[in-house]
């Protein structure tokens, strides 16, 4: 399997029941397995939710009684083939979409409508305002929410900038910036904030492979200083190895877990790596083996 493989051309999988993770093939190994130490309490859980579109025709589920723990400082990571629900998933715990069956709690309370404890950064470079700078970009969102006032707002955008390599651009506009200087700004404008959660959507899909990988090992090291906790979706099983402490696999549409493994052992220096590629196998069979066995099928 190609570093670069990933998960989003692969259509047509198989509508049998799922099968619960070390059922009909190896078990995990220790390390991978998924369990967090007892007595840690989670900051954010995610708890038998099943999220639903209503169009005028139809109803489409897009994720059926998912339910996984994300403790501070995690990097936990969403994967899944294409469709199965992870930035809806990503939405409901941000608020925007309420769940029709389960529950989403931040700090022990149910998550029920946005809030600057949840902050998202998207795929798309077009999500800061053009017309303000960069600047004015990070201090927006700390100035509309009142969470501070102009002089403290400037001076948390300034030590955020500087985090993201982006201090000598504070007085660009966006159409200034490469995609990935963008996404370094979205990047400062999320932590900034100070949330409790990072939401993070395929942030660094739309960039070119070796910004991309550069992306990366820049939000590792921004992870070793700030220590945040992250929420991050993707569909490339390499990514999520890198960027992730643990991952949930999602099997396809509408989305149940599949598997939750730890993957805290990986970096982008483990990438070429036997034991890398191994892991990254094996999670590729855990997310397309029902495929394999049925044959292709239509999706819905
Ligand atoms: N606004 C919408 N109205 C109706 N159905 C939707 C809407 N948005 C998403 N869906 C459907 O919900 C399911 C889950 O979509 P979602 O975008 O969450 O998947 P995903 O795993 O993030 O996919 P991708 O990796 O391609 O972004 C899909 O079947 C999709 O077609």
């Amino acid at each position: 399997m190609s570093l670069e493989s990933t998960l989003t051309l692969r259509r047509g999988f198989a509508r049998a029941p799922l099968r619960e993770p070390g059922e009909g093939h190896a078990p995990l190994p220790e390390c991978l397995r998924g369990a967090q130490p007892a007595g840690d309490a989670p900051l954010l859980q995610v708890d038998g939710v099943s999220l639903e579109y209503r169009t005028p025709e139809r109803v489409v589920r897009a994720t059926h009684r998912v339910g996984f723990d994300v403790h501070a400082a995690d990097r936990f990571v969403l994967l899944g083939p294409s469709g199965c629900g992870k930035s809806t998933l990503l939405k409901a715990i941000a608020g925007f979409i309420a769940p029709v069956e389960g529950e989403i709690r931040l700090d022990g309370r149910r998550v029920n409508a946005p809030g600057p404890d949840r902050i998202v950064v998207f795929q798309e470079f077009d999500q800061l305002p053009p017309w303000k700078t960069v600047r004015e970009n990070v201090m927006f969102p700390l100035l509309a929410s009142r969470s501070l006032g102009r002089r403290e707002a400037a001076e948390r955008a300034a030590h955020y900038l500087d985090k993201v390599g982006l201090s000598p651009f504070a007085d660009a506009h966006p159409h200034q910036l490469s995609g990935g200087m963008k996404q370094r700004v979205a990047i400062a404008r999320a932590l900034a904030m100070q949330p409790r959660v990072l939401l993070m959507d395929e942030p660094f899909a739309a960039l070119d492979a070796l910004t991309r990988r550069k992306m990366q090992e820049e939000l590792l090291a921004l992870w070793e200083e700030v220590r945040f906790t992250l929420l991050f979706v993707t569909h490339s099983i390499e990514e999520a190895l890198v960027v992730g402490s643990r991952i949930a696999l999602l099997s396809p549409h509408p989305g149940r877990m599949r598997a939750e493994l730890n993957s805290h052992d990986f970096d982008l220096h483990s990438q070429g790596s036997a034991q890398f590629q191994a892991v990254a196998q094996r999670i590729h069979g855990l997310l397309f083996e029902q495929e394999a066995a049925s044959g292709p099928q239509q999706r819905p």
